[in-house]
């Protein structure tokens, strides 16, 4: 069943569209990722999710209720985390854990939530003394102490550390396991790819895919990468008339080409005619970064629809 609702969601800022016509469905129980270039409009439809900003057009829907209409409702199931947040420097963990669980009528026992989170040792300690994963995990705890069962995370791992980052993916799997649909805005595609079961990929303010990773990977125009090194030189000609191939390129003398399994075919048939040696010949699967650099435009942060903010034209509007 799905738990989050978007249809033809509309958001501009000074009559510039920001968010143009999105549509997705989240269904209970699963990390749904939401990847797009800068700018692309990810943060704006997540805070009409949350009921922080009034869209202009298009419906939302958290278990059937709308976030701005329903706001109150709203707020007791679904639980979020910032693209930046603060709290005051001199509040402690325990003082923060205790402040949120105020706000709640039935907020979980915030002791064992600190524990899960490996807060415990932490909880005298004020939040300007606590280190970047250590905030993001408190982030964390206090999305979740009003049991929601929808938590909204926007780039929660920008900023840590790979070992931080890849406890922090721990902790999303586990809060998922214990029942809550997570929606994830991430920039990072081995994040995507390692936890979301689906992804939006937004572009422009517009859904450009949606899919498994897997369907993105396979759905993009470049889903096998070949690499060789040649034992006698291949005519470039040749190359760039490969069926199928999206780029051909050199890497430190080794031929790189993206395509399908028929480029694979016409590379060996290609080595076959001309009596040519694959050294190191590898066939691997693009990644999803392969994949979202195809599916997305390239020269987004130019232009004057869902780009770099343009201060003259969108004033700057303060959420709700
Ligand atoms: N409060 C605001 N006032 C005016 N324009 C805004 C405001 N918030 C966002 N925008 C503009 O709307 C567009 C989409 O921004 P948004 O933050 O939704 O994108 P994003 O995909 O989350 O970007 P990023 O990955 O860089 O965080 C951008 O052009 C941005 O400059």
């Amino acid at each position: 069943m799905a738990i989050i609702e978007v249809r033809g969601l509309r958001k501009a800022y000074g009559g510039k569209p920001a968010v143009d016509g999105v549509d997705f469905s989240v269904e209970e129980g699963e990390i749904f990722g939401i990847l797009g270039p800068n700018g692309a409009g990810k943060t704006t439809t997540v805070e009409c999710v949350e009921g922080l900003r009034i869209p202009d057009a298009g419906t939302v829907r958290v278990a059937g209720l709308d976030p701005v209409g329903d706001h109150l409702e709203v707020t007791q199931l679904l639980g979020a985390q910032l693209q930046e947040s603060e709290l005051q420097a001199k509040l402690t963990v325990r003082e923060a854990l205790e402040l949120y669980s105020a706000f709640y009528p039935k907020p979980v026992d915030w002791r064992p939530l600190a524990g899960r989170l490996g807060l415990e040792e932490k909880l005298s300690t004020r939040f300007a003394k606590l280190s970047g994963g250590q905030k993001q995990r408190l982030f964390i705890a206090l999305s979740l102490i009003g049991g929601p069962r929808v938590v909204v995370l926007d780039e929660l791992t920008t900023g840590l550390d790979p070992r931080a980052r890849r406890d922090t993916w721990r902790l999303i799997e586990e809060i998922r396991d214990s029942g809550v649909t997570v929606l994830l805005v991430t920039h990072f595609m081995e994040e995507a790819q390692r936890l979301c079961d689906r992804i939006a990929v937004i572009d422009r303010g517009k859904v450009a895919a949606l899919d498994t990773p897997s369907g993105l990977i396979a759905r993009s125009t470049a889903s096998t990468v070949i690499s060789f090194t040649p034992s006698e030189p291949l005519g470039d000609e040749e190359l760039a008339a490969l069926p199928k191939a999206a780029s051909v390129g050199t890497q430190g003398g080794r031929i790189v080409i993206n395509g399908t399994d028929e480029t694979v075919n016409a590379v060996i048939t290609l080595l076959a005619r001309h009596r040519v040696t694959a050294h190191q010949l590898r066939v691997t699967e693009a990644t999803l970064d392969d994949a979202f650099l195809d599916l997305t435009e390239n020269d987004i942060d130019t232009t004057a629809t869902a780009g770099q903010p343009d201060e003259a034209a969108a004033q700057p509007e303060e959420r709700v």
